[in-house]
């Protein structure tokens, strides 16, 4: 590997303010000068199909790796070098040649409270319209709150905000580290607990992709031993572990979260029914994990969780939008 190392990303904001940041923490990793950076690990923007496709819930477009597939093929034709990604949208498998080669250090996991009229989810009246295209967001809202109607609510960042100040919903939910790094936390009313509102696997966590094959060229190995955060990496290894023992997609409501305090690892996983009548959670801790261990520790959870709620996944046909 030489450079210039080619970034692949896609184009939406959240998506250009996460690479940029990652750009500049590898150019710097590689002792590139700040004004170099630039054309020595320069950002090629790709439109996925889940930008293309706005209009819909991401299940009814079927499939999976709608936010990365067409940058994964950039990947493996070679007309980029390393990707980066929001860990949420990341499947549970790797395509064949391609690898997660660092998890950075991890935004804050928790789902924001946006309202233009109400200081927080607890103050919603009776039968609020309530924003969200995530079919776990739905299943915990209406876990606490039944009477709450949901609407559907895509688009990116700016255009959910924009929504929510017009008052075309009485509240949206949205990850507080996507409005972190676009820098529109003054929207944040409250931050939902982590026990209420337990977050998608990988939630706040990014992922950078490369070659497999070239995963050990000393290129990479400085920039990946740079920008690699071990107890992210290994946090986020349980709740993968739990989100492919679930089948977690976005045709299920799955939450899984890890915490690492001191020397010890605490995993919550959970799946509900898509209304929040049901729901079925599990937790279990690890002493001094490593991200095998963490994996199957997820991989058990969520195979607990699984055994117990069966198939609580939604046929598509049967939304209304
Ligand atoms: N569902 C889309 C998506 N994918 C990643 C993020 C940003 C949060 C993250 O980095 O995990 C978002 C927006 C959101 O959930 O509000």
């Amino acid at each position: 590997m030489t450079l210039p190392l080619r970034i692949g990303t896609r184009r939406s904001k959240l998506a250009l303010a996460q690479s940029g940041m990652m750009q500049r923490a590898i150019g710097r990793a590689l002792g590139v000068p700040e004004d170099e950076i630039e054309a020595a690990v320069p950002l090629v923007e790709i439109v996925t199909t889940g930008d293309r496709i706005q209009d819909r819930r991401l299940m009814e477009l079927g499939g999976k790796a709608l936010f990365t597939k067409e940058i994964e093929e950039a990947l493996l034709d070679g007309r980029i070098d390393i990707a980066i990604h929001s860990m949420k949208d990341v499947p549970a498998e790797q395509p064949e040649g391609l690898c997660i080669a660092a998890v950075p250090e991890r935004e804050d996991a928790r789902d924001a409270f946006i309202s233009r009229d109400f200081a927080s989810f607890d103050q919603l009246p009776f039968g609020a319209r309530l924003g969200t295209a995530s079919l776990r967001r739905q299943a915990q809202a209406l876990a606490l709150r039944p009477d709450l109607k949901i609407e559907m609510l895509r688009g990116n960042i700016d255009t959910r905000l924009r929504r929510a100040a017009d008052g075309d919903f009485d509240a949206i939910l949205l990850a507080v580290s996507g409005m972190t790094r676009l820098g529109v936390t003054e929207h944040i009313r409250e931050k939902l607990s982590l026990d209420a509102f337990l977050p998608a696997p990988g939630q706040g966590a990014l992922a950078i992709q490369t070659r497999a094959a070239d995963i050990d060229a000393p290129l990479n190995a400085r920039w990946v031993a740079a920008l690699n955060h071990p107890e992210t990496a290994v946090a986020v290894a349980a709740e993968r572990g739990a989100m492919t023992a679930l089948e977690g997609s976005c045709r299920t409501a799955v939450g899984a979260h890890a915490l690492i305090e001191g020397d010890t690892l605490r995993l919550t996983t959970e799946m509900l029914s898509p209304n929040g009548s049901a729901r079925w959670r599990r937790a279990g801790e690890l002493f001094q994990p490593n991200e095998a261990d963490a994996r199957a520790l997820g991989q058990r959870l969520g195979g607990e969780v699984h055994a117990f709620a069966g198939d609580q996944e939604v046929d598509p046909s049967t939304l209304d939008g």
